[in-house]
């Protein structure tokens, strides 16, 4: 028999489907099965659950409840209930299923209704509602290490505080023993696709580690847009719009239309910007190819460029930015060039990032191609005499770090792809997908287009207000093969955040933007309005956090491993997690490098290593201890100020974005930074 429906489920579903007996696990299969052939109701297995919700449906399985929603071609599992002895069909736990919402019943598919819950009918100190037992641990394909802290918990609040489990072990458990209210699974869980009803079974028996997410018709394009074009692609989108996710699912679909084509040793590139990104995308694309993972390597562009460097036998030592600094004010001070004041206006901060983002990253060889180079978004003019001293300070730069056979990332960059155009070594993959390219040096792009065998396999996603560390470039400036008209697509809808927290974070950024282009933006879920508040002194920030993080956790039903906090600067973030913990709750810092998202408790790092993850509720703070992020010298000329503020404004937006039920800013108490200004009160809770 086949089925005429494809079954989506709910994450809550499955957690739910895991806790089963293997008796009951055959029996609600049969009936999932029966549904696939049809899900309308019959007033008596199958029901409408008018009252509640007109979509809402439920089908009677022994003991069990299955709650569906179906429209054409899809069934969406919600949930699966015991029946309690003593309640009626009419009067299911009005709790679990959140009361009949009108506004659903109104609202236009794709925007959002719900709010993120704030009370819940139990108190942290009530008694968990059903003991956490061995069983049910093994039942939830929980790592038998984590079981014995679990079972020694009792309330809520020792699971909300509980420190040995890593944040998304206890997050199953939660879901599991505090269902949430159907209205709420209904709108903000994501839905995942059930292929073959079967693979249930191959899920709960361990053989199936997971299910791929149902994208959204826009997205479904653009996995499978534009495969036979003459060039590339590019995907843009604001952040939480699922352009990574789309990146990943596009590896599929070029490795099924490469190997139709008759290719049968295919090779697949996949780069993304932080080490923490590839680890994420490795770990999804194993779900998503199964064996044809081995066909695509997953990489940074940076430890390419060590890898290329490493064959051609030319890798030099990498210079700390402390040290580069270091010698480039040597290099300054030691430099002779005529017309002394020609660079007193450049602060040693932007004439290292002049050096590196204009000559290195573009690598201009001469002083002829540097008098005459465009600046994509260099604000402060440079005049003849200024570039020719510039290029006098790069040359005594380079020959310093020659000299100590050390070099920087940028220059690293610079020369792995010119080892590939000299033919010192050679390297091609039959497709090439880059995510997050707003921050590659134009050289580390160079590089990946001569990786890939042509121009109309490479894909690109991008969004240029997140872009960190440059101040703006077009693309084809940088390589004549990243030509993208006709070719450019925009994702309109954000997965990530709440609109409360996309929005305020728009409306912060207001001035830093980069792309200018008007988007009309919208999102699935809907929450609170992200808190502002000030700190007068250390001890206030550390209190306030620890609250206001305590009092999110909770409100989300999450344990406090699902906090993040950002701080602007390493030191600021390393003091915070000291405080937190001598204050009681538990908080790591991380570097960029060695981020361990599954460590229990707070995580924090620097707002830039923040850079494409994210995390159930986010604190950005550590201004108070960082002051000089929010203020430049007296000295910094206009155009300057301007440009370093932008580009850290967009910074903070990027830390903002990584928020996805509750964000919170905390400020200095009387701060003047222009930084630390533009929280507009229609979308920021000030009080
Ligand atoms: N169709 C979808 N259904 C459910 N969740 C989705 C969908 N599309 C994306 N998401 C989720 O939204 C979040 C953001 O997706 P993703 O990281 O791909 O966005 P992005 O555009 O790359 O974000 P950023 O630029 O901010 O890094 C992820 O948790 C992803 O799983």
């Amino acid at each position: 028999m086949t089925a005429n429906w494809l079954a989506t489920m709910k994450f809550n579903f499955t957690n739910e489907w895991l806790a089963l007996s293997p008796k009951e696990a055959h029996q609600i299969l049969a009936k999932i099965k029966q549904l696939t052939q049809d899900p309308t109701p019959d007033a008596k297995v199958k029901k409408q659950l008018k009252h509640l919700n007109p979509s809402l449906h439920r089908i009677r399985c022994g003991d069990y409840r299955i709650f569906y929603t179906f429209e054409h071609p899809y069934i969406s599992l919600l949930a699966l209930r015991r029946r309690k002895e003593d309640t009626y069909e009419e009067d299911i736990d009005a709790e679990f299923l959140g009361g009949y919402d009108a506004s659903i019943a109104e609202s236009k598919p794709g925007e959002a209704s719900v709010r993120f819950p704030t009370q819940f009918p139990t108190t942290p100190a009530d008694p968990l509602p059903e003991p956490i037992t061995v069983e049910l641990l093994i039942n939830l394909r929980i790592a038998s290490r984590y079981h014995a802290a679990l079972l020694t918990l009792q309330t809520e609040q020792d699971l909300i505080d509980c420190q040995a489990v890593p944040s998304q072990v206890l997050e199953k458990l939660m879901e599991y023993l505090f269902p949430r209210p159907l209205r709420e699974i209904m709108q903000d869980q994501p839905e995942m696709i059930l292929q073959e009803v079967d693979d249930l079974m191959r899920f709960k028996e361990g053989e199936l580690l997971g299910f791929l997410l149902r994208l959204s018709p826009e997205q479904e394009g653009y996995v499978n847009w534009a495969m036979n074009t003459n060039g590339p692609t590019l995907l843009k989108g604001d952040p939480g719009t699922g352009k990574s996710l789309i990146a990943l699912y596009r590896v599929r679909v070029l490795l099924h239309h490469l190997r139709q084509q008759g290719q049968s040793d295919v090779r697949i590139l996949f780069t993304t910007y932080t080490n923490a990104l590839i680890n994420l995308s490795d770990q999804l694309l194993k779900q998503l190819l199964g064996p044809d993972r081995d066909a695509v390597e997953v990489q940074t562009a940076d430890r390419i460029a060590i890898s290329l460097l490493a064959r051609a036998g030319k890798v030099p030592a990498i210079i700390e930015h402390g040290e580069a600094r270091y010698i480039l004010n040597k290099a300054i001070e030691t430099t002779h060039f005529n017309g002394d004041q020609a660079i007193e206006r450049l602060s040693p901060d932007y004439l290292h990032q002049e050096i590196h983002q204009v000559i290195v990253a573009r690598q201009l060889h001469t002083l002829e191609e540097y008098l005459v180079a465009a600046r994509p978004g260099r604000k402060l003019g440079l005049n003849a005499l200024q570039r020719r001293a510039v290029w006098c300070v790069y040359e005594t730069y380079r020959d310093l770090l020659a000299r100590q056979g050390k070099a920087t990332w940028r220059q690293i960059r610079a020369r792995a792809e010119e080892c590939l155009v000299q033919g010192i070594v050679s390297e091609r993959y039959d497709a090439v997908i880059v995510d997050e390219a707003q921050d590659l040096d134009p050289s580390a792009l160079r590089l990946l287009v001569r990786l890939c065998v042509s121009p109309n396999r490479l894909f690109v996603t991008a969004d240029a207000n997140q872009s960190i560390y440059g101040s703006g470039f077009t693309w084809n400036d940088v390589h004549a093969n990243l030509r993208f008209q006709g070719r450019t697509a925009i994702l309109h809808t954000n997965y990530r955040s709440t609109r409360e927290i996309g929005e305020a974070a728009q409306s912060y950024l207001a001035g830093g933007t980069l792309d200018t282009e008007l988007v009309e933006r919208s999102y699935i879920n809907r929450g609170e309005r992200p808190v502002l508040r000030v700190a007068r002194s250390a001890t206030d920030e550390v209190q306030t956090l620890a609250q206001l993080l305590s009092e999110a956790a909770r409100a989300c039903r999450l344990g406090m491993g699902a906090c993040a906090i950002f701080c602007p600067t390493q030191k600021a973030g390393q003091v915070l997690a000291m405080a937190l913990t001598r204050h009681g709750l538990p908080a790591t810092f991380m570097s960029g490098q060695a981020l361990d998202l599954e460590r229990p408790g707070i995580k924090v790092m620097t707002l830039s290593s923040s850079k494409g993850l994210e995390f159930p509720v986010v604190a950005l703070a550590g201004f108070l201890s960082s002051a000089s992020y929010g203020y430049l010298p007296p000295t910094i000329v206009q155009e300057e100020r301007s440009e370093t503020f932008e580009q850290r404004r967009r910074t903070i937006f990027v830390g903002m974005t990584r928020a996805m039920r509750r964000l919170l800013v905390i400020i200095p108490a009387g701060t003047k930074s222009p930084l630390l200004t533009g929280f507009d009160k229609r979308y920021w809770n000030r009080e």
